[in-house]
């Protein structure tokens, strides 16, 4: 299945300026919902919480208890989370509570305003015009949910997003598994053996995420959020802020302007884990500008 992009999308190069999210939307097919491959059905069967309204007792709402007793997000700034977890366990559409509940925070649309922009080296990537707080949900990645087998002759892999938790509890960046969380008690070594099994494809369609780059060194990261189903390989893709993140201009002395500081995450990718249709390794080279860049994407 060949990438298809729309029409202009990326025909702009050498488009310096600014271009707006919604202008861009405008030729591309906006979504803000996941889509599921016609072989696929989410499974259903998870209990939800009996809590009223929004949940207010952590020691009364059976999805705060899956989350180590406690809730993982603080009302503070419209919801932030308080540290990456392994799974983040929300509540959803089983539960009582409605979505103004601060176990809900990733349900809650995109809050920041978001653009678009050409990058000199990656084509497009996204900053924000807004400052926005550590923790703070940035989006979903979404697109259309596929068993990864179903990609395995796909030519162009940029958009689609492999769907690893187990990966993320390793500690992607370092992270250790805390206790309370989840995955101490899942033994790790034994589940890293099973292969990614779905994907996110977002080449086709999706949202702003499809057009976050990677850095070596990112402002954001990934979080696995489970809500309607507790099944980690079909896990809701999240990107919180890592840290404060300043709409201020920064002086870019490579290109002479001011620019601002662009959203980032770490793709992940294990170096020479890429291969073509020809078997042999596909190498890209990263241009993240990090300090401790590690050179290559993959
Ligand atoms: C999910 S897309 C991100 C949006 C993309 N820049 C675009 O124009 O649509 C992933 C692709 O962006 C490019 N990219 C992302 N981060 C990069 C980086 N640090 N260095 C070089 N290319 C990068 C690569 O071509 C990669 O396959």
């Amino acid at each position: 299945m060949r990438l298809q992009r729309s029409r202009g999308l990326h025909d702009v190069s050498g488009t310096s300026g600014i271009l707006s999210y919604e202008l861009l939307m405008l030729d591309f097919v906006y979504q803000k919902f996941m889509q599921f491959a016609k072989n696929l059905k989410l499974p259903t069967n998870c209990l939800g919480c009996q809590c009223k309204g929004g949940c207010t007792n952590p020691r009364a709402c059976a999805c705060a208890q899956l989350n180590g007793n406690d809730f993982p997000y603080v009302q503070r700034d419209g919801g932030r989370l308080i540290e990456a977890k392994s799974v983040v366990f929300e509540c959803g559409p089983n539960c009582g509570c409605n979505i103004s509940c601060v176990n809900r925070i990733s349900q809650q649309g995109i809050k920041y305003h978001l653009e678009v922009f050409r990058t000199p080296s990656k084509g497009w990537g996204v900053r924000s015009w807004d400052t926005i707080p550590s923790g703070a949900p940035i989006c979903e990645y979404t697109g259309i949910l596929t068993k990864t087998d179903d990609m395995d002759n796909i030519a162009d892999n940029s958009y689609i997003f492999e769907i690893d938790c187990l990966q993320t509890m390793k500690g992607l960046d370092g992270r250790e598994t805390r206790p309370g969380d989840v995955s101490s008690l899942i033994n790790l070594d034994d589940k890293r053996s099973e292969v990614v099994e779905y994907c996110i494809d977002a080449g086709s369609v999706g949202n702003v995420a499809r057009f976050i780059n990677h850095s070596c060194q990112p402002n954001l990261f990934v979080q696995c959020i489970l809500s309607s189903h507790h099944d980690m390989k079909m896990a809701k893709v999240m990107l919180f802020a890592a840290d404060t993140i300043p709409p201020l201009e920064i002086y870019d002395f490579c290109l002479c302007e001011s620019v601002m500081e662009e959203l980032t995450y770490d793709y992940g990718y294990a170096l020479d884990s890429v291969v073509g249709a020809d078997g042999k390794v596909v190498k890209m080279r990263c241009h993240c500008g990090a300090v401790d860049c590690r050179k290559w994407l993959y």
